[in-house]
């Protein structure tokens, strides 16, 4: 695995500068090469700190082609979508192609909602319908063009919660020993809303670039051991490029206890 390259900055401001930098970069890269440029963004803060900078620069925007890491299994206007809160923070401020941004499809809501007030099982069944489609959505961008077992993707936007885990990957979870699927259904996710779907690790791990953004002091002691301990199980460390390059860009707030 290539050693990650961590950045530390004295305010998030200046992060998101060099975050965008980075996002131009390989976005000009792709699409010289592959005349698009797709990207896997996150949830919690990652939108606002990306777009922060991203909305004002000179981007061939009709190239991006964008998924979701990870989604909680609720409509796209609820406050808890990831597409909602992407849209408010980012998409409503650039001119990505609305059919350019794959989200998880609405039509197949209703059916889950009526599940969940069945049983279990059916809840499940409904949510599988859900990430079929997205692994559908994946294969149309991805599998005419790179042939692969995975999805390669340009750039993966991750963040990392205080106990490690990334995308929809939780720490102990068996989901983290997924190594077939592209898109997996997590009913029982500890930290609410319990029912999502996410990309699974060999996804992550495909990616030519994959970066983490993560800040404030609630984040040092788990960096610390994702960064620093080689041996660690924790979901955001089991997030090694296969041959890609991995990214850290971090606040100084979350670096402090970092040998750097
Ligand atoms: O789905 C979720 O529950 C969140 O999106 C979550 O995975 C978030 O991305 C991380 O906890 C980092 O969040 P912050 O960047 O806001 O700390």
């Amino acid at each position: 695995m290539n050693a990650p390259n961590v950045h530390t900055f004295p305010n998030t401001q200046k992060l998101s500068v060099s975050l965008a930098d980075l996002v131009v970069k390989l976005s000009e890269e792709s699409i010289e090469i592959r005349d698009r440029f797709t990207i896997g963004i996150s949830g919690g803060s990652l939108p606002k700190l990306l777009a922060a900078d991203l909305k004002n620069r000179d981007i061939e925007w009709e190239k991006w082609e964008v998924f979701f890491c990870d989604e909680r299994l609720v409509p796209l206007d609820h406050e808890d979508s990831n597409y909602f809160l992407c849209k408010k923070e980012f998409f409503d401020q650039v001119p990505i192609p609305q059919d350019q941004i794959y989200t998880i499809e609405p039509s197949l809501f209703p059916q889950l909602e009526e599940a969940a007030r069945k049983d279990k099982e059916a809840v499940e069944e409904a949510a599988l319908e859900i990430v079929e489609d997205y692994e559908k959505k994946l294969i149309s961008v991805f599998a005419t063009v790179n042939s692969v077992k995975f999805p390669v993707f340009d750039l993966l936007l991750l963040g990392v919660g205080p106990d490690g885990h990334t995308c929809s990957l939780f720490p102990d979870h068996p989901l983290l020993d997924e190594n077939v699927g592209w898109v997996a259904y997590i009913g029982d996710s500890p930290k609410p809303p319990p029912r999502r779907i996410t990309f699974t690790l060999p996804v992550i791990n495909h990616a030519h670039n994959i970066a983490f953004v993560a800040t404030g002091e609630g984040k040092q002691d788990v960096l610390k051991e994702i960064i620093e301990d080689t041996e660690s199980k924790l979901p955001a460390a089991l997030v090694q490029p296969v041959t890609g390059k991995l990214y850290w860009f971090l606040d100084s707030a979350a670096a402090t206890k970092l040998i750097l």
